[in-house]
């Protein structure tokens, strides 16, 4: 039975803002009392994650990951509810706390701007109080991987983009935590850059057995590494479990794209299983309620009754799943 790295129960942080009421009377009646709205950035959520698990935390912009993260990492206080992360209450146990996890934001940098890589790393490896045995073993392997050795003495503000972000995993992983949060780490990289990373956190992944939790906006990351996605819509989780089946429970089947010979006024069949929506004169598009069987099903049936010039299959990417779900705000569990 593996540990759980992370309990989450009933987790929940409001914000209030301020809001005016309008006109003269209502700016005279903000003096007495102030009209607060609450809102739930994360509203009552639940989650364990297990050591070694690598877990996609996926949500539209406003759905509440990083407040989930900084929560997660005790840098906010929730509002209700109660978190165990290594063991620990992030918001109390401070000190130990921070040694046991690293952290990736990608929007702020947890390296010295002016001074160059090494010295950072070398003030990190003091913060953390890792012996320079381990910090050379480990290390070592970090900085080949990465491929940032050329850019030890380097200043930060120096460095690109892609550079600074994988200094900045390697930063994160100077006491080889066993639990990393990654809020947005590939964001604005190239593919290569993209790519080097996500082979790297494979491997941590398989040889420390480090959890992960993952925020990303590129699905792509999340489909090569997580097994598992957590999907937040307004605070709440609308989706945990397994990306493929993700993939199959929320696209019913398949759309099938066919392009006439000649003008089609009605939809080409009245199966239930199919909903058709017309693109253009010609061209007709189905989402088939169902399986393989199904879609050939209905490819036969229209094409017997109709002459076609094509037909297309089209995978759905996850990309329009999750839209799909966005849109029509279903709850898959
Ligand atoms: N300090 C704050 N005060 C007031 N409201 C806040 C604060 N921080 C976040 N919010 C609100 O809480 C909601 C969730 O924000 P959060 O940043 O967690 O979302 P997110 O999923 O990380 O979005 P993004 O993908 O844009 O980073 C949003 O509506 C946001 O406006």
């Amino acid at each position: 039975m593996k540990m759980n790295i992370i309990e989450v129960e009933d987790l929940r942080k409001e914000f209030k803002s301020h809001s005016s009421r309008s006109g003269l009377q209502g700016a005279f009646r903000d003096l007495f009392t102030r009209n607060y709205k609450v809102l739930a950035a994360v509203d009552n959520i639940s989650l364990t994650i297990k050591q070694g698990e690598m877990v996609g935390y996926i949500g539209e912009n406003g759905a509440g990951k990083s407040t989930t993260i900084k929560m997660l990492t005790g840098i906010l206080t929730p509002t209700s509810g109660s978190i165990l992360v290594n063991g620990m209450n992030p918001h109390k146990e401070r000190e130990q706390f921070v040694r046991s996890i690293g952290v990736v934001f990608g929007q702020r940098s947890q390296l010295w701007w002016d001074i160059a890589v090494q010295e950072s790393f070398r003030l990190l490896k003091k913060v953390y109080r890792v012996s320079d045995e381990d910090y050379k073993n480990h290390m070592g392997h970090v900085i080949e991987t990465l491929e940032i050795g050329p850019l030890l003495d380097k200043p930060v503000r120096k460095l690109s983009l892609g550079q600074r972000m994988r200094c900045e995993l390697a930063a994160a992983l100077i006491h080889n935590p066993p639990l990393l949060f990654l809020d947005e780490p590939t964001i604005g990289l190239d593919v290569l850059v993209k790519l080097k990373i996500r082979k790297f956190l494979k491997e941590i992944n398989e040889q420390y057995k480090t959890t992960i939790l993952l925020t990303t906006h590129d699905l792509t990351d999340i489909e090569a590494l997580c097994e598992r996605v957590i999907l937040l819509d307004e605070g709440k989780i609308v989706y945990d479990g397994k990306l493929n089946q993700l993939q199959t429970n929320a696209v019913e089947g398949k759309q099938v794209e066919f392009q006439f010979l000649s003008e089609l006024v009605a939809p080409p069949s009245t199966s239930p299983n199919v909903q058709w929506q017309q693109k253009n004169a010609t061209t007709w598009l189905a989402t088939v309620n169902g399986d393989e069987q199904m879609v050939s099903k209905v490819i036969s049936e229209v094409v017997q009754k109709h002459p076609i010039k094509n037909v297309r299959i089209n995978e759905i990417s996850t990309e329009e799943i999750i839209r799909k779900i966005y849109e029509e705000g279903m709850a898959i569990s």
